[in-house]
């Protein structure tokens, strides 16, 4: 199943600085991992936003829960997501 999800992210300005670094350091290497392994498919940065449209291809909604609450940065984001299927146009065979 795919989804797309938005997430937004709110650090709290007075994080000490180590604590933030360790933080950005286990989600980017979280998020790569996944998307190695083509869990995660694509992520963009929404320009001029602290956030990121990404779209996830999992068994079921709650793979997705799981995936999302694991995220270092989960405590810290407003999170969005939207279930898709595929387009009747569509001309991409991996959009299932
Ligand atoms: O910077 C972000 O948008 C939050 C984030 C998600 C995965 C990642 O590496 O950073």
């Amino acid at each position: 199943m795919l989804f797309q999800v938005r997430m937004d992210v709110h650090m709290p300005h007075d994080l000490p600085q180590e604590e933030a670094a360790d933080i950005l350091a286990r989600e980017k290497a979280y998020s790569q991992a996944l998307q190695d392994s083509g869990t995660w498919r694509h992520i963009w940065r929404i320009a001029g936003q602290y956030a990121n449209v990404s779209i996830f291809d999992v068994k079921d909604n709650a793979e997705l829960h799981a995936v999302l609450t694991g995220l270092p940065l989960f405590k810290f984001m407003t999170i969005k997501v939207t279930p898709l299927l595929r387009h009747p146009s569509s001309i991409r065979e991996d959009d299932t």
